[in-house]
């Protein structure tokens, strides 16, 4: 039996299924692998036994990844699975920003004991005048998977979309509409901008990459919205913003000490990818990938090692090396080998970044000494009997 922990809900009804030769334990010590949300794991003590870790969702700024890369534990994300919902909440987060809405239900809120409501309406109303999206400039920073939904989203609204990303995928490029224009630069692409979104991840390039320089080159009482991380936006240079009336309003899915005290602002509950069907994207592909991993060794979609795939494990035997990216790996691995005589049918080694994997099927199982010897190879992390 295969042992899971779970960390957070990883869906509202708690349905999370792996199928058979795999059960859920509570405690991480007694687990092979986790599966997780939101929590952060940084000064987290991660048990020895636990070799993967699948994120539901697309940000692993909760995850000390190349820590975690440096024990042999392939961190895994799933891209995509929820960026779905955070388009259609951003979407929202557009027109509540422009048009009053929850303003007015406030304010009927407010006047419900009184009989003349409908009539007082048609004179209240006026305070809750908006503008529309169409013909309207919006800047959309990364287009990844949520970027490029949201950018498509807002050509389709009418909008005039600019986009920028200077590490957009072939994948994604590919995705967007014809008529989001790229721009090359941060700052070309907030001039003069009615509306900014941020879809990045956070990571040392990214942190406060909104800042006063930046509000101050979008059109006077722009919109801002963050359902990327908290962390991408200088919580003081917006709310100086908001205060001055340089934006108009901001939209975020982080409560933080600042946010919540800001004025004109609609804040939520990391909700972003809240619905169900997002939840269940997100688990269905964290749960293959470790899955895939764990039976037969194969990445798919990890965040700090390589992809690299061998399909099912079908020889007598299969052996995956988690180790660093230096040379003369595949050399010493392949001299142990010698000296045991294994026969290697396939061998496939990948690098990304400081990590590398290297995975190989032989004819027989390879004795106890070679496979501590494997282990003994200094740059080395993990060695992963698979079969
Ligand atoms: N509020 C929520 O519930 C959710 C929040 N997120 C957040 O949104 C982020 C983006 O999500 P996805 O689009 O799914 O990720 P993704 O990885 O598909 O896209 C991120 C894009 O940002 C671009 N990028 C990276 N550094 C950049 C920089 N310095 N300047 C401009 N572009 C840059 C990348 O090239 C990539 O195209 C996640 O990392 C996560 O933090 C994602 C899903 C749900
Ligand atoms: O699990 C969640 O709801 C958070 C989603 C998220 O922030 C992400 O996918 O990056």
């Amino acid at each position: 039996m295969r042992k899971i922990k779970t960390i957070d809900d990883i869906t509202k009804d708690g349905a999370v299924e792996f199928g058979n030769g795999y059960e859920f334990v509570d405690k991480a010590e007694d687990a092979d692998a986790i599966l997780m949300r939101s929590t952060d794991l940084h000064g987290y003590e991660l048990p020895e036994g636990i070799r993967a870790i699948a994120r539901c969702g697309a940000g692993v700024n909760n995850i000390p990844i190349e820590e975690y890369a440096k024990r042999g534990v392939v961190v895994f994300n799933s891209p995509g699975a929820n960026a779905n919902a955070v388009k259609e909440i951003v979407l929202a987060a557009l027109i509540l920003s422009s048009r009053g809405v929850v303003q007015s239900m406030q304010w009927v809120r407010d006047n419900a004991e009184d009989p003349n409501i409908l009539v007082n309406a048609e004179k209240a109303k006026k305070a809750f005048v908006g503008r529309e999206l169409k013909g309207k400039r919006i800047g959309v920073i990364g287009l990844g998977n949520v970027g490029s939904k949201v950018a498509n989203a807002c050509v389709d609204l009418g909008m005039d979309v600019y986009g920028y990303d200077p590490f957009i995928s072939v994948e994604h490029a590919w995705a967007l509409s014809q008529s989001v224009q790229r721009v090359g630069t941060l700052e070309d692409l907030c001039r003069g901008c009615d509306y900014l979104t941020v879809h990045v991840p956070s990571k040392a390039d990214t942190i406060s990459m909104i800042s006063t320089e930046q509000l101050d080159l979008l059109a006077p009482g722009a919109v801002l919205i963050n359902y990327a991380r908290e962390t991408i936006i200088d919580e003081d240079a917006v709310d100086a913003a908001l205060r001055e009336g340089k934006l108009s309003w901001f939209s975020c899915d982080f409560a933080t000490p600042k946010t919540v005290k800001m004025p004109n602002t609609f804040i939520t509950t990391h909700s972003g990818a809240g619905t169900g069907e997002a939840e269940a994207n997100c688990a269905d592909m964290a749960i293959s990938e470790l899955k895939d991993y764990l039976e037969n060794g194969n990445i798919v979609h990890s965040v700090n090692y390589p992809a690299c795939s061998m399909g099912k494990a079908r020889a007598a035997s299969r052996i995956a090396c988690l180790h660093a990216n230096v040379p003369n790996m595949i050399g010493q691995i392949t001299a142990i080998l010698a000296k045991d005589n294994a026969n290697v049918q396939r061998m496939v080694n990948e690098s990304a970044g400081e990590n590398a994997y290297t995975m190989f099927d032989t004819d027989e199982h390879l004795d106890a000494t070679t496979i501590e010897a494997l282990k003994q190879i200094p740059a080395i992390y993990r060695v992963r009997v698979i079969k």
